[in-house]
């Protein structure tokens, strides 16, 4: 059931991400830029949420400070325990690698390697087994049974794309970011890759969190929050196209 967009976050309980007070601000003297200003924000376990707003609203560089790309200015970011925001480079570079999926717009696969071995190259990377159980599920999900072998020329748009996002998810992490996951791809090949999102969501408990433009793509998920100038203007649960449109009328 479609429920109406409101200005105060729900409480959620046992969230994998705590944003606190968070503050981000670009530059310094005349040139400063107050990229966030003062973001609380929960992400639901096991919940597909998007993230929504104009250009320059600040989606990007609230994904960086979540996962430490980025130096918040002040607050803090908690993924499931873990205070980020307290974080050395060291334990930043560890916490990517080891709890976080990243999609991004352009796939970024190796062209040299195959799409199995692209699939397990973070875990090479880092010395770690792969589970088997864990590769056969994803890839099933994915639907990339016959496709492990071909390199990413070999592929369309839409299979890389499913590539990059069983990467993302082979190593069980806390939380995928995926990053306008859709915005290279065909209308097809874009209800694959949500379809996907939403598959590893409801069957395999994925947490994931995904910045989107597209209002059709943002009624896949469970929760849209909109951000504006960069502050939280608010959330909708169980999105649908036009409820999404009318949220970010909203926010004008
Ligand atoms: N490295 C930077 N240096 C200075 N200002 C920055 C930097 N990165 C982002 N900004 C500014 O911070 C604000 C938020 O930018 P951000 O990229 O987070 O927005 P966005 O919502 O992701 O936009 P888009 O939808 O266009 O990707 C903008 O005013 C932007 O110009």
């Amino acid at each position: 059931m479609s429920t109406a967009f409101t200005r105060t976050l729900a409480p959620i309980s046992d969230p994998v991400v705590t944003v606190r007070a968070l503050t981000k601000t670009f530059g310094r003297g005349s040139t400063l830029v107050p990229a966030l200003r003062g973001i609380d924000l929960d992400i639901g376990r096991g919940e597909l949420t998007a993230i929504m707003g104009p250009s320059g609203s600040g989606k990007s560089t609230l994904m960086h400070c979540i996962v430490g790309l980025e130096a918040a200015t002040s607050g803090t970011v908690t993924i499931d325990g873990k205070e980020v925001t307290s974080m050395k480079e060291s334990e930043l570079t560890k916490l990517r690698r080891d709890h976080i999926g990243f999609i991004f717009q352009s796939f970024n696969l190796v062209p040299t390697l195959n799409a199995r071995e692209n699939i397990t190259l973070p875990a090479t990377i880092a010395g770690r087994e792969i589970d088997r159980e864990r590769f056969d599920q994803v890839v099933e999900t994915v639907g990339l049974g016959d496709r492990l072998d071909h390199r990413p020329t070999e592929l369309s748009g839409g299979q890389q794309q499913r590539v990059a996002c069983a990467r993302a998810m082979v190593g069980s992490p806390d939380v995928v970011f995926a990053d306008e996951p859709t915005g290279n791809l065909d209308s097809s090949a874009t209800a694959d890759i949500l379809q996907f999102l939403r598959t590893s969501v409801d069957e395999l408990g994925q947490s994931v969190v995904m910045v989107t433009h597209e209002p059709d793509a943002a009624a896949w998920a469970d929760r849209v929050v909109v951000l504006r100038d960069g502050q939280i203007l608010g959330e909708l649960r169980n999105p649908t196209r036009n409820s999404v449109l009318d949220a970010l009328r909203d926010g004008k």
